[in-house]
């Protein structure tokens, strides 16, 4: 049976009452917070930094889930884990020795993920897949909240479903980018199991419902 997990982007919050949107996610159905960070070279666009991450950390009551699009995330592995990072997410496209950045991630004392953009194939994992704790599909390229879903996301979960079984890992699947009650479902059936949300869940008039929505 499938793990439904949301992690709501905080991409999307208001970063002005950022305590207040934390405060939202404490009380939901979510399960981890995610976090965005952007380099303004790995991607076009800058986010926010560490300073965030610990402040996210001192209310958060839920795991931290953060992304890292930005080059070179090696050098950051021991300062996002003092940080209050509880899963780190590194792109494959971003790391030269993915191997050894993993160990790195996991002998600091947190869970290991690898990003996928939507131009790279999920075989590419085929020789590191059994070390995951997770896979996050980009479903949007990544950079900015709000855009449009990529379809041919589907298929690539089951094609990761099928390597991961094949190989007998424990990785989870986590989705991100364009996700909404539109395609929930239909993502939870093909094998994910973690929704990233961020635009959808903020922009809507009751976020905590639709995250409840988004669990269903
Ligand atoms: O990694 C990201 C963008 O690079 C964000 O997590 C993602 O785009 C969430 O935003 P939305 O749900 O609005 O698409
Ligand atoms: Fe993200």
């Amino acid at each position: 049976m499938m793990n439904k997990m949301v992690a709501p982007s905080l991409l999307s919050a208001d970063f002005a009452n950022l305590s207040k949107d934390i405060e939202m996610i404490n009380e939901s159905d979510a399960d981890w917070f995610h976090l965005d960070i952007m380099d303004g070279v790995f991607v076009p666009n800058i986010s926010f930094g560490i300073p965030v991450v610990e402040a996210v950390n001192k209310l958060a009551k839920k795991p931290l889930d953060v992304h890292l699009m930005i080059i070179q995330p090696e050098k950051y592995i021991n300062t996002f884990k003092a940080a209050g990072a509880d899963l780190l997410n590194v792109h494959y496209e971003a790391c030269t020795h993915l191997h050894r950045t993993i160990e790195e991630i996991q002998n600091a004392g947190m869970k290991a993920g690898v990003t996928l953009n939507p131009h790279t194939p999920v075989n590419l994992l085929e020789d590191i897949i059994d070390l995951l704790d997770l896979v996050l599909i980009m479903s949007v390229n990544p950079g900015f909240g709000g855009q449009s879903f990529i379809e041919n996301t589907y298929s690539k979960i089951e094609k990761l479903r099928n390597l991961i079984e094949k190989k007998n890992s424990k990785a989870l699947i986590e989705v991100d980018g364009g996700v909404s009650t539109a395609n929930s479902a239909q993502l939870y059936q093909a094998g994910a199991d973690v929704l990233v949300s961020g635009s959808f869940i903020f922009k809507s008039d009751n976020p905590k419902n639709t995250i409840a929505q988004l669990k269903k």
